[in-house]
């Protein structure tokens, strides 16, 4: 099995590449969902929360206020780290978990779907292949917009966090332009589907060879050291 990391920018269509990877069966291990799962009511990470940020970023029912706590840390990069330092070492173990189940189940390749690939670094070294969801400024600002109800300054700031997407793209093995319909979207998918086909096809006549060429030397050396010395 082999793992390819997904990401791009916010709002540039992660997401919905990830529902169409699925749909051909791809294994999606999707760090947002899992962050937020970290953050229900009782967990490790919710405490901390609880601990840094007060009461202020809950709901009466324990639920996190996503939205109060967005805004306070989309402004102030401190906050933000003090959030990330208690939230990606619970969203790395969950991950972990995640993978090590997709290479028990024999599954050809999986994906993982990490908003913050790039800036974060830590899944870099286990995939193979990084594709990158990307899109012009205009689209990225107004599909965050539409989608999550932000001010054009709110969507701003969130933007302004990341890798600018032209960065993440000179990093990518592979990019899918977003900039245009769901169709287009779609049809470069299919085609990416195609090539991790392909590669893993590659990969396992490569991974025969290898083991194949590995007994062979390994059967030699025994039969010399037993027959000859
Ligand atoms: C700040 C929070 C509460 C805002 O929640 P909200 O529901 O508004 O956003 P959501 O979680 O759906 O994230 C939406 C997008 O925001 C961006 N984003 C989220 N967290 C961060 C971050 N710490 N730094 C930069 N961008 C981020 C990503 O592109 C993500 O896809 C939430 O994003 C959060 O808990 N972030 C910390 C965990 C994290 O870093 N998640 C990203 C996983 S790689
Ligand atoms: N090609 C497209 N045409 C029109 N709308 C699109 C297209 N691609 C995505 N969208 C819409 O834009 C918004 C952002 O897309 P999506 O949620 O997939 O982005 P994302 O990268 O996963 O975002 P986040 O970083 O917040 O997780 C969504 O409302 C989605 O329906």
């Amino acid at each position: 099995m082999y793992l390819i990391g997904l990401t791009g920018g916010i709002a540039s269509g992660k997401s919905t590449v990830s529902k169409r990877l699925a749909e051909f069966g791809c294994p999606i291990i999707d760090a947002d969902l899992i962050a937020r799962e970290v953050v229900e009511p009782g967990k490790p990470a919710w405490r901390k929360i609880k601990e840094t940020f007060g009461a202020d970023v809950f709901f009466p029912d324990g639920q996190l206020d996503r939205k109060q706590l967005g805004e306070i840390v989309f402004s102030d990069e401190n906050k933000r780290n003090q959030l990330n330092t208690i939230t990606h070492r619970e969203i790395a173990k969950v991950m972990i978990l995640a993978i090590l189940k997709c290479f028990a189940s024999g599954c050809q390749f999986a994906v993982l779907d990490v908003p913050l690939l790039f800036e974060t670094k830590r899944w870099l070294s286990v995939v193979s292949k990084v594709v990158v969801v990307t899109c012009d400024d205009q689209t990225q600002l107004d599909r965050l917009m539409n989608r999550d109800d932000f001010s054009i300054e709110e969507a701003q700031k969130r933007i302004n966090v990341q890798m600018p997407l032209a960065e993440k793209c000179k990093r990518a093995t592979h990019i899918i332009d977003n900039s245009k319909d769901i169709k287009y979207l779609n049809s470069q998918v299919n085609d990416l589907v195609k090539q991790f086909q392909k590669s893993y096809e590659q990969w396992k006549i490569r991974s025969v060879l290898l083991s194949g060429l590995g007994m062979f030397i390994f059967t030699s050396i025994y039969l010399y050291n037993t027959l000859v010395k």
